[in-house]
C-alpha cells in the first residue's frame, strides 16, 4: 500500500466515527482535516456505540493507576487536536517521549524543564487575558468559530504527568506557580479558546484537589487502586453509587468511567492507536498544518 493511501485508510478507519462517511474516502484526493469545535472520538461504551466529546469550552481531567491506559486515551485528544487545523497544540510533557510522538505538530512543546513549563503557562496566560481584554472591548462573552478569521483559534494545551510538574521536580516555589497558573488556565480559560486537557497516574487530593476537579466537564476515571482515589478524579459520592474506577480489573487496560458534566459516568474502552499509526497521523497532521500555514 502507497504511503498516501495507508494515511488515508489510517484517517478513514479512526476517524470515520467523527466526520461525515463522505468526508474521508477513496475517492477523496487528500483526506481532510478535522475541526477542534467537532466531537472528538474517545472509544466505544458496554454497548460498543461511539463516545465522543466536545472539548470546546471544557476541560478533561484524566487519571487512574500507572499502566491504566491514560497515555493511549490522550492520543485520542492529542490526535484530533492535531488534525485540526484550526486549533493550536500545546504539549507539556516532562517524559518527552508520550506526547513526544506529537511534537512535529505542536505549536509549543515543553519537556521536562519546570521553568519553561511555567513560562509557557504564563504565555498562555497573556493570550488568555488578551482574548478577554478583545471580547470584553466586543460585548461578548467567548470566542466562537467565526474568531479564526481574525487570527484567533482555539489552544489545546495538554499534560502528560501533570504531577511531575505539580508535585515532582524543582523548588517548592516553583512547583506552586505551576499549579497556580494551571488552576488559573483550567478556571478561565474555557471563554478564551483555552483547553486544557491533564492527565495523571497520582488520584490524590494533593495533585487533584477537590477544587480543581470541579473545573474539569469532563473526568476519566481509569483503573484506580481504591474508591476514595476514584472519587478524586470524579467527584465525591459517585463510588457509593456503584460508579468506581476501582472496580476495573488491572488486566482491562484501556477501560475507564467517563463523566461528563451533569451526566452520570459511563464504562468506556478507549480507542487505541499504536505507535506506528500516531506516527503516521502525526506526519498527516504536520503536513497538513504546514499547508495551513503557507
Ligand atoms: N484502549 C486500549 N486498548 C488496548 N490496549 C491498551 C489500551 N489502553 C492501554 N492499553 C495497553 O496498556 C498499556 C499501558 O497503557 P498506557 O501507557 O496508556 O498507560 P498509562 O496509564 O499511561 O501508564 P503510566 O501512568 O505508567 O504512563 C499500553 O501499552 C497498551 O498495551
Amino acid at each position: 500500500m502507497s504511503d498516501p493511501t495507508r494515511l488515508r485508510v489510517l484517517l478513514r478507519d479512526w476517524l470515520s466515527a467523527v466526520t461525515t462517511p463522505a468526508a474521508i474516502c477513496d475517492e477523496a484526493p487528500e483526506p481532510l482535516a478535522l475541526s477542534i469545535w467537532d466531537p472528538i472520538h474517545l472509544g466505544v461504551d458496554e454497548h460498543g456505540q461511539p463516545v465522543r466529546a466536545t472539548l470546546t469550552y471544557r476541560n478533561l481531567l484524566v487519571a487512574g493507576e500507572p499502566g491504566a491506559g491514560k497515555s493511549v486515551a490522550l492520543n485520542l485528544p492529542v490526535g484530533h487536536a492535531a488534525l485540526s487545523t484550526d486549533c493550536d497544540l500545546w504539549l507539556f510533557d516532562g517524559k518527552l517521549v508520550e506526547l513526544g510522538l506529537w511534537r512535529t505538530c505542536a505549536e509549543r512543546f515543553v519537556g521536562p524543564d519546570l521553568d519553561d513549563a511555567i513560562t509557557a503557562l504564563s504565555d498562555l496566560q497573556v493570550e488568555m487575558d488578551r482574548r478577554y481584554d478583545l471580547l470584553d472591548a466586543q460585548r461578548r462573552r467567548k470566542i466562537t468559530p467565526d474568531d479564526a478569521a481574525h487570527g484567533i483559534s482555539p489552544v489545546v494545551a495538554v499534560f502528560d504527568e501533570v504531577a511531575y510538574y505539580s508535585a515532582t521536580v524543582g523548588t517548592k516555589s516553583q512547583r506552586e506557580a505551576f499549579s497556580v497558573a494551571v488552576r488559573d488556565l483550567v478556571a478561565r480559560g474555557r471563554a478564551a479558546g483555552i483547553i486544557v486537557v491533564a492527565a495523571t497516574q497520582r488520584p490524590s487530593s494533593d495533585i487533584i484537589p477537590t477544587s480543581l476537579r470541579d473545573l474539569f466537564g469532563y473526568r476519566w476515571a481509569f483503573r484506580c487502586t481504591t474508591d476514595s482515589s476514584s472519587d478524586i478524579v470524579l467527584g465525591a459520592g459517585w463510588a457509593t453509587r456503584g460508579y468506581t474506577a476501582a472496580a476495573i480489573a488491572p488486566e482491562d487496560k484501556g477501560v475507564g468511567l467517563l463523566l461528563a458534566e451533569g451526566g452520570e459516568p459511563r464504562r468506556i474502552k478507549s480507542a487505541y492507536l499504536s505507535d506506528e499509526q500516531v506516527y503516521a497521523l502525526a506526519d498527516r497532521a504536520t503536513i497538513l498544518r504546514a499547508g495551513w500555514a503557507s
